[in-house]
């Protein structure tokens, strides 16, 4: 697949996957289901391999990258700053990517879409550039927060315009390095993006963070774990503390995981439909946060194994209303969300105040949303309460949040008449969803 444009990309999805602008009738479950769903690569740590292997010493290959309107944003923006980033030949196996880097170069505009790991991964990188880099994205992309990485930069000597998008970045080449103080609890990105690159900063960076608890720690760890793969010294042994030591960075062969968060909702088909559904490839060791949903679908009701061949979860004829804190795992809560509304029981979802600031503010608008179905949904400061109601059918609205694409498709299973306001929003981590959603109910 060409890669030099997301417009490309999602040209090609469009052509083969059905996925058209405009809106969807979320098709209905015609019965229990026997499936597997073959989820394409996780998001989190393709975008963290691109970084890494656009500041390494050598040429490295992502196998099974993703390929989404976020992944293809952050190409685009690594080429901009001069990696050169090609689809492998055929003797590198069927699907990968070649990442060539090359000194960071200025005089580059970047389109950041809505991509939270593009706009917060990639000006710590543009830092190193010799030159302007300027930083823009979709509208709702100006409403997310990136304040704690950019004041983080000027800390370090970064000259840089804007707090939020657009910005602008001056680099002289370097930067150098050393000790910083943010409040991360907005987002874990904001950690992430200052350790990803910072191994390349004269002195190497700590970052403490200083605030209320932060979110997402999987992804922190995750982050952690990928600067180990690639030889970088990371020390985090004291909480809210991580030391990065200059290194050189290494070169990666690596195999991605398939996206675990992007798996909620093909699993929570299996406990709407009845029937079961298998996740092959379910690593048994990982950092992504979406491996919470193990234990979260058996506390729900649905039954859970994992197997050599993967995760299968069946369900049982009930789902259960929780309590449940998904500050480890936030980006799942449209789909819990969605199958708290199909619960027997009232649902508390807590911890999660910071989603206010993902896509769109998540907890308005899934309350919004499944009110408008006919659900009963309070937001809180920091969740919702769902307490079971009948729904019925009615427009969805997605406010370009690939999540409440799937969040509506997973009510759809059970509730006639839901139409999904833009389906191509889904683009955003899974442009497959829908052919991959009518696969698995044609499998029923
Ligand atoms: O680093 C990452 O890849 C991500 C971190 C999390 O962000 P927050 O900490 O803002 O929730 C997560 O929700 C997002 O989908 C991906
Ligand atoms: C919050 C999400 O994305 P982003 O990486 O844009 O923050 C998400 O995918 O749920």
């Amino acid at each position: 697949m060409p890669l030099s444009a997301h417009a490309t990309n999602l040209g090609r999805v469009n052509a083969t996957h059905l996925l058209t602008d405009g809106d969807w009738a979320a098709p209905r479950a015609g019965g229990p289901l026997d499936a597997r769903v073959r989820v394409p690569g996780s998001k989190s740590l393709t975008n963290r391999f691109l970084v890494l292997a656009a500041l390494a010493g050598d040429e490295s290959v992502l196998r099974h990258p993703l390929r989404s309107r976020d992944t293809v944003l952050m190409v685009d923006a690594l080429r901009a700053l001069g990696a050169q980033i090609t689809d492998a030949p055929e003797d590198y196996g069927h699907d990968a990517w070649l990442v060539r880097p090359q000194p960071v170069t200025g005089g580059a505009q970047i389109d950041c879409g809505l991509a939270g790991t593009v706009m917060r991964f990639v000006p710590p990188v543009a830092a190193l550039a010799d030159g302007t880099v300027r930083f823009d994205g979709d509208e709702g992309a100006r409403r997310r927060p990136m304040r704690p990485v950019v004041q983080a930069l000027r800390d370090l000597g970064v000259d840089v315009e804007g707090d939020n998008l657009p910005i602008t970045l001056h680099g002289n080449g370097s930067v150098r390095g050393g000790t910083v103080r943010i409040d991360a609890s907005g987002s874990s990105q904001f950690v992430s993006a200052l350790l990803l690159a910072g191994a390349r900063y004269d002195e190497g960076i700590t970052v403490v963070h200083e605030g209320k608890p932060l979110p997402s720690l999987p992804h922190i760890a995750m982050t952690v774990e990928v600067l180990r793969d690639a030889g970088v010294l990371v020390d985090d042994s004291e909480a809210n503390t991580w030391r990065i030591e200059p290194a050189e960075i290494s070169a990666l062969d690596v195999e991605i995981e398939p996206d675990l968060s992007n798996a909620a909702p093909f699993l929570a088909a299996a406990m709407v439909a009845g029937g079961s559904v298998t996740i092959p490839g379910w690593p048994h060791v990982t950092t992504q946060g979406g491996d919470h949903l193990r234990d979260i679908l058996d506390m729900m009701g649905a039954e859970v194994q994992q197997t050599r061949d993967g995760l299968t979860v069946a369900g049982t004829g009930e789902i259960l209303g929780v309590d449940l804190d998904l500050h480890e795992a936030s980006e799942l809560t449209p789909v819990i969300a969605a199958l708290a509304t199909l619960a027997d029981s009232p649902t508390h979802l807590r911890g999660v105040a910071h989603i206010r600031s993902h896509e769109t503010d998540r907890l308005a608008a899934l309350s919004t949303e499944i009110n408008r179905l006919g659900g009963n949904a309070t937001e809180t400061e920091d969740g919702l309460v769902i307490r079971p109601a009948p729904l019925h059918g009615g427009l969805f609205r997605t406010y370009a949040d690939h999540r409440m694409v799937m969040a509506a498709a997973v009510i759809g299973l059970a509730v006639p008449g839901v139409v999904i306001e833009n389906i191509a929003t889904v683009g955003k981590t899974m442009p497959e969803f829908p052919a991959l959603w009518t696969q698995m109910l044609g499998a029923a």
